[in-house]
């Protein structure tokens, strides 16, 4: 039997079946809000009614059981399939683009489980990043996950796409925040990984899922780290003169194991712009906000010495007031409504992450590559440095046009011709894209040139797993 995205009415029955008739749906609006995310070009083919495929039905499964089945009703039938959470994603991930069934996870939204013992909670996937940390906060608890679209995306969502919150200079990627993982693979067995990750009983093959973007199983359930809620937790202001004192700065805080929870260096542009308009600040250079929380002595003691490092970096000290103004704000500051992301503007985030002897020459590069390379669009570049570690840095580069063709393919062309020169100015110099929004469709054409090695690797892996190609085909460069 040959692969195919349409569903005959018939096989709509044996899906109602598994998870009851009013979760299989095939409603038109349903179809469209399922058929974009949040990438530019689904939303710009979406206005422009030259629509992204879209699904022949959208099932709601509640439980792990369910979402077996529907594999394996997938898997008899030869049609594609994929995992959906908030639908936030920003490179068309989780676009069903062979069209077939989308499973929504949402419905999978119940916390199983609270360790006060081991600081652990056990959820199924499909839950709002936002709930569960309102569950966690009520307990006095926190799994200090705080990424910009905290309120729209799911666990799974972000376990897929490896991501990252605010505060991951301490706390980490989804990675390093979860313990263990439940997962449907492509054949339609479960796959559970050793209930402790930290063990050399041969490779722990639940990495195999952080970052697979819903190509190599879909994940169910997670028992994920949790922390008290601090003591103290503060932040604060500084503006270096340029970018190059800032991220000395920031390396030198991160090496010297300071443990800052929150570390934000805007560029001249984004100081400029950013947070002139929104905090009022009338300075030019490059601020960075700095935050820590934990135990209120400790909290003191790094905030002492890292305050010093930013003196002998000739760091301003601005305060607390535009820091504190910042994390109070943080989902609303840097994404304001959506619109900004929509028409009518051209913008897309290449989040890119290199060592520290790398990073700065591929800010550069991937500057002047856009704003000299495509001039006559008056094309913007601007960049925060936002996820530290004690190697290297990432940083989160935006293109941003505001007059771009009005004919639709050369629109296109022009925003992919901007990716590419981006892109290659990252692999060129020793940087990774992506950081934390993933691959998904709009850097599928890149793996290749990222790795080699790596690409044919995860190729070896999916045939394995997933030898037709079933699940979510097309993304990661993979099953096409
Ligand atoms: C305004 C804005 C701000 C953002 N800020 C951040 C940020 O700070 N940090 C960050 O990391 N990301 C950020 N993102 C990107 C986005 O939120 C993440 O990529 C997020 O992981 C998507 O989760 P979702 O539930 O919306 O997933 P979806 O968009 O529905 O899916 C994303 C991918 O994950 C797969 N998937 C979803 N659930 C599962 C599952 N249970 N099992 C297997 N595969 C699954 C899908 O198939 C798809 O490939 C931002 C996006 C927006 C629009």
């Amino acid at each position: 039997m040959k692969k195919s995205g349409c569903l005959e009415k018939n096989q709509w029955y044996e899906l109602e079946k598994i998870v009851g008739s009013e979760y299989v749906i095939t409603d038109q609006s349903e179809k469209d809000v399922q058929s974009i995310d949040v990438w530019w070009m689904t939303r710009y083919c979406f206005f422009q009614q030259n629509n992204f495929p879209q699904p022949s039905v959208i099932v709601f499964p509640e439980n792990t059981e369910q979402v077996k089945k529907i594999v394996q009703f997938c898997l008899i039938n030869k049609i594609p399939y994929l995992a959906r959470g908030g639908g936030a994603g920003d490179g068309g991930g989780s676009i069903p683009l062979y069209g077939g069934l989308v499973i929504d996870l949402k419905r999978m939204d119940k916390i199983i489980e609270l360790n006060e013992r081991s600081m652990t909670v056990r959820v199924q996937t499909g839950i709002l990043q936002k709930h569960l940390e309102e569950f966690l906060n009520r307990k006095g608890y926190t799994m200090n996950h705080f990424p910009a679209s905290f309120n729209t995306s799911t666990l799974g969502g972000f376990i897929s796409t490896n991501g990252t919150g605010v505060l991951s200079s301490k706390y980490g990627k989804m990675s390093d925040m979860v313990h263990q993982l439940e997962v449907v693979l492509p054949n339609g067995n479960l796959f559970k990984s050793l209930p402790v990750r930290l063990h050399s009983t041969g490779p722990d093959y639940s990495r195999l899922f952080f970052g697979a973007e819903g190509t190599l199983g879909i994940i169910t359930e997670a028992l994920c780290k949790i922390y008290y809620l601090p003591e103290k937790r503060s932040f604060r202001a500084f503006l270096l003169s340029n970018l190059q004192k800032g991220i000395e700065a920031g390396r030198q805080i991160m090496v010297k194991g300071l443990n800052p929870c929150l570390l934000r260096l805007y560029d001249e542009y984004d100081t400029r712009h950013i947070l002139q308009k929104q905090y009022g600040l009338e300075k030019e250079g490059c601020v960075l906000i700095i935050g820590f929380d934990g135990m209120k002595k400790i909290v003191e003691a790094q905030e002492e010495v890292s305050y010093l490092i930013l003196e002998q970096n000739e760091g301003e000290d601005l305060g607390e007031k535009l820091a504190i103004n910042w994390w109070n704000n943080r989902y609303r500051s840097y994404y304001p409504p959506l619109d900004y992301i929509c028409e009518p503007w051209m913008t897309a985030v290449m989040d890119t992450v290199a060592p520290y002897e790398k990073i700065e020459t591929i800010y550069w590069e991937m500057k002047k590559g856009v704003e000299e390379g495509f001039k006559p669009w008056n094309a913007i570049f601007h960049a925060h440095f936002s996820h530290w570690y004690d190697w290297g840095t990432s940083f989160y580069p935006t293109f941003l046009l505001k007059d771009f063709p009005s004919n639709p393919h050369k629109a296109i062309r022009l925003y992919n011709q901007i990716l590419d020169i981006c892109v290659q100015a990252s692999i060129q110099n020793g940087g990774v894209v992506n950081e934390h929004h993933g691959i998904g469709m709009r850097f599928s054409r890149f793996m290749q040139d990222v790795s080699e090695e790596n690409y044919n690797f995860s190729q070896i892996i999916k045939k394995a797993l997933d030898p037709e190609s079933l699940l979510n085909p097309g993304k990661l460069g993979l099953g096409e």
